[in-house]
């Protein structure tokens, strides 16, 4: 797969491009804060719908205008799709697609595959469990775009629920039966039977995604690290005890009915965190509460990984990523945001190997000299200039 166009309007600090890459290695250079990771971050969004720097849209606005567009189009296979998304303030997303709207911007997931590897991917390894979930169900989504629908679903049944154990919990404490208090126990089952239908969906792929992907890690890490310790990879869930311990093995072959079984688990847990639940106003049990454990031999990654370990980990997993998604028969977009500069020797060399042989590669760096050379790229020249408008970015 690559993206022959993308353009971008009012996005970040670009007012209006458009970009032909083409297949093989592109390089954007520019000196640092002139905009080339913002190309990045926009083709990112239109693989994800969601940016790897921040967690909201408002940023990623030009400074004065009211809406950014990104759009691309994407060659899979010699056919061609064009996907655009339009990111508002204060209103709802727009996504079209071969220009027709979407009723959805997710419709557009799984158009482009990307894998995006930054700086701010030191957080998958030294930052909280929600860095690594997100990690988890993007690549989900990407591989399985129905999967992103699934996560919705079980965010709004989240919510719901989470609403209804802080009305509950009121109430209890009060020590009166309020009305609202009364009909929120009362139907705190249904809620459990929707958060439990939805969420073992979610965490039978989650599951699944982190079996595949372990053996990846393995060897990513292996082939960045050899002197280092063996990586290893396991998915940490809050059932606990009532986690079926067959579905746990990374061998396991899955079927519909495993499904079933860890919506049973997953009902059970509830029942029994109930009282801890409704005490604590907050929803103890589920995939929202799980972890992406990394481990480098018997130690976890996080606490104990040295800077230089912690970076190879961090690479390890998206090289994970699109090793995956390659071998699901499409190669996805790389894209390596100034990552070079942070790489020694042989870990620069590791990750130009995999790049030489991908279908597209968009780099950013702020000098030729960051990029191992054997990356032979078509290169564009990024600057920055001060037009009345503000600090727009242009190429030279
Ligand atoms: N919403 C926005 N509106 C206007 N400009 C923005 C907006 N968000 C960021 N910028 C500008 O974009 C620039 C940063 O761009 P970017 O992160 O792409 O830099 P870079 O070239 O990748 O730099 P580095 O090499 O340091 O990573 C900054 O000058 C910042 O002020």
């Amino acid at each position: 797969m690559f993206v022959r166009k993308f353009s971008l309007r009012d996005f970040r600090s670009w007012d209006a491009v458009t970009v032909e890459p083409g297949p093989g290695i592109t390089l954007f250079l520019g000196p640092n804060g002139h905009g080339k990771t913002n190309l990045l971050e926009a083709l990112g969004y239109l693989a994800t719908l969601s940016s790897h720097r921040v967690g909201a849209d408002a940023p990623l606005i030009r400074a004065g205008a009211q809406a950014a567009q990104i759009g691309a189009t994407v060659v899979n296979d010699s056919r061609e799709l064009s996907i655009d998304v339009e990111i508002n303030d204060g209103k709802a997303n727009r996504a079209r697609m071969n220009s027709s709207p979407l009723r959805r911007p997710r419709e557009i997931l799984g158009v482009l595959r990307g894998v995006l590897f930054a700086p701010e991917d030191l957080s998958l390894v030294r930052g909280d469990p929600g860095d690594r979930r997100r990690f988890l169900d993007e690549l989900l989504s990407s591989r399985i775009p129905r999967m992103a629908a699934v996560r919705a679903d079980y965010d709004k049944v989240l919510r719901q629920r989470s609403a209804l154990l802080k009305t509950a919990g009121g109430a209890l404490r009060r020590g009166t039966r309020s009305s609202d208090g009364a009909s929120a126990l009362a139907t705190l089952d249904v809620w459990d039977g929707h958060l439990a239908m939805h969420g073992a969906e979610l965490l039978a792929a989650r599951m699944r995604l982190v079996a595949e992907l372990g053996p990846h890690v393995a060897e990513s890490y292996a082939r960045i690290a050899p002197e280092s310790r063996p990586a290893s990879i396991a998915y940490r869930s809050s059932l606990g005890a009532s986690m079926p311990e067959e579905l746990t093995d990374p061998g396991h072959q899955w079927i519909r009915e495993d499904v079933e079984l860890l919506e049973a688990s997953f009902l059970n847990e509830l029942a029994q965190a109930r009282p801890r639940e409704i005490d604590r106003g907050v929803c103890l049990v589920g995939p929202h509460r799980d972890d992406l454990e990394l481990r480098l031999g018997d130690q976890p990654a996080k606490g104990f990984a040295s800077h230089g370990e912690s970076w190879s980990f961090a690479l390890s997993l998206r090289l994970a990523a699109f090793e995956l998604l390659r071998s699901d028969g499409t190669d996805p977009v790389l894209m390596l945001d100034d990552v070079f500069a942070e790489l020694d020797r042989k870990r620069r060399r590791a990750l130009a190997t995999v790049a030489a042989d991908a279908e597209q590669v968009l780099i950013t760096a702020a000098v030729t000299e960051d990029v191992p050379e054997e990356l032979n790229a078509t290169r564009f020249a990024i600057e920055a200039v001060d037009r009345p408008e503000g600090r727009i970015s242009t190429f030279r």
